[in-house]
This record gives structure tokens, C-alpha cells and sequence, in this order.
């Protein structure tokens, strides 16, 4: 799979120099208003990185993601994204800059009318582009991903391996240089797990930076052999970096 950049997308490669980080968070504190969530968080997730988030249900995993991929501004503390200050960015550049970040969302997040092939071209009507014109790209990643003879299908007819994979194409339709996959490989069973776990694998061997929220510490073990991967854990509002006992 080639994952050919979109043509005309807009999606700037200035500062590229500067990064240090594709993703940098400084001292990033978050609450829903009811005590601090994330308590002075700190991360630099390299370019070409793969790290998993782990921890406890409710731990924040989610909110981590949200504040990444600049869904969600956090309460206190700086985010830079490809070296840009999220906070100094217009709406142009942040809706530029999230496009450099493909999600795969917890709930997948399909519009049930739509057919497949259809939603996984979203991201490029959103970004003002002709999905007729990249129909052979889109060809191409349902293929990569096993789903070329469903892209008719409706998402509610669709298994969950079927909807895990659908998501991660279209995670992956702008070229991203970062994907963020939120349990990724929720609600389906271990063989799927490691073919999802495979394509994501597959996807940093070409670069991209891979950053991996799930619960399932049995799939951190098994990527051991596969992939240099940091294992980061949020326990008590915290990050830390997990050790060997994993
Ligand atoms: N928009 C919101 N408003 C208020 N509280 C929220 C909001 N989003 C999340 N929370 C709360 O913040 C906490 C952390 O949620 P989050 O989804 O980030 O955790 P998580 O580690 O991803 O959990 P899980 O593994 O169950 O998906 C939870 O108690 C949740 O109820």
C-alpha cells in the first residue's frame, strides 16, 4: 500500500525543520470541572514513533487523544502540533494541522446512510476535495484493508472487525503524518486484533507515527516482537512510562 498524499489538500509541510515533535504536550493539565483529570502532563511523540496508551477505564485515555488531535483545548498547560503553538493558530491552520492527524475513533463514528466507501471519503469532501478524483486511492485502501468487496455495504451491516478496519482507512485517506487509533481493536476477537495491530505496524514501517489508546495489555505484549514500542500508562492523573513488567 503506497498511501499516496492527496493532491491539492492543503496540508502544509512548512516549520517541518523546526519539529522536534510531531505532537509536543508542556505541563498539560485537564479537568471536566470536577477535579484535574490529567495532572502537569508531559510528551514529545517523535516523527516515526509508535507508543501505545494504556491504563485503567475512565483513567483519561480518551481526553489525552481529544487534546492531541486538538478536539479539545486543554484546561492548562501548551500543545504544539508539527511545531505550531495550537493556541497562537487561527481556524485555518488548526483545521490544516488536523488533518496531518488521522483518528480512529472509540465509536468509529459512521453515518449509518452512507455506504462504506462513502464514509471513508468524508475526510475529503470535508477538505474540499473531489472524492471522484481519488477514487483509485480510495480503491486501493479498502483493498489494504480487506474491505474492497463490502465498500457498498451500510456501516450497520457491517461486522465489527468490518467497522474497525472501515475506520482506520478512513483514518488514513489524507495521508496523515500521525494516526491516533482510541481502542482500535475494541469488540473484536484476537485474530482481528493482531491483523488491525499488523496494518497499524504497517503504517509506521512507512513512517507515519502511531500512537495506540487501548486497555488490552495482552496486544501491547504481542507487538513486543513486531515493533520498537513506547508503552505509556496514565495512572493517578499522571504519565508514566512503563517499565519491562508490563
Ligand atoms: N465531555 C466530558 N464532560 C465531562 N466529563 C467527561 C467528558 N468526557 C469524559 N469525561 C469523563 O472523564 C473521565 C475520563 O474519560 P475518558 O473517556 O477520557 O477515559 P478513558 O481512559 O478513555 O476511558 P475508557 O477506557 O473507558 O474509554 C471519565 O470519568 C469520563 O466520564
Amino acid at each position: 500500500m503506497r498511501l499516496k498524499p492527496v493532491r491539492g489538500s492543503g496540508i502544509t509541510r512548512a516549520g517541518t525543520k523546526a519539529e522536534r515533535g510531531v505532537i509536543e504536550l508542556d505541563n498539560v493539565s485537564h479537568s471536566y470541572g470536577d477535579g484535574d483529570l490529567l495532572s502537569n502532563v508531559s510528551l514529545t511523540l517523535a516523527p516515526g514513533a509508535f507508543h501505545f496508551l494504556t491504563g485503567p477505564s475512565g483513567a483519561g485515555k480518551t481526553t489525552f487523544l481529544k487534546i492531541c488531535y486538538a478536539e479539545l483545548l486543554p484546561s492548562a498547560g501548551g500543545v504544539r502540533l508539527f511545531g505550531g503553538d495550537l493556541r497562537r493558530m487561527d481556524r485555518d491552520q488548526v483545521a490544516r494541522t488536523r488533518r496531518r492527524i488521522g483518528v480512529v475513533h472509540q465509536d468509529c463514528r459512521f453515518l449509518d446512510h452512507l455506504p462504506l466507501i462513502d464514509n471513508i471519503a468524508l475526510p475529503l469532501l470535508a477538505a474540499g476535495l473531489d472524492p471522484v478524483s481519488e477514487r483509485d486511492n480510495i480503491d486501493e485502501l479498502l483493498n489494504w484493508v480487506g474491505l474492497r468487496a463490502r465498500a457498498g455495504a451500510l456501516p450497520p451491516e457491517l461486522s465489527g472487525g468490518e467497522r474497525q478496519r472501515a475506520a482506520l482507512a478512513r483514518a488514513v485517506i489524507m495521508a496523515p503524518d500521525v494516526i491516533l487509533a482510541d481502542e482500535p481493536t475494541g469488540n473484536v476477537d484476537w485474530d482481528m486484533s493482531l491483523r488491525i495491530l499488523q496494518l497499524l505496524i504497517e503504517l509506521n514501517r512507512m513512517g507515519k507515527t502511531i500512537l495506540i489508546a487501548t486497555h488490552d495489555l495482552h496486544l501491547i505484549r504481542s507487538a513486543k516482537p513486531l515493533v520498537a514500542a513506547r508503552v505509556l500508562r496514565i495512572k493517578d492523573r499522571q504519565l508514566h512510562l512503563a517499565g519491562a513488567d508490563l
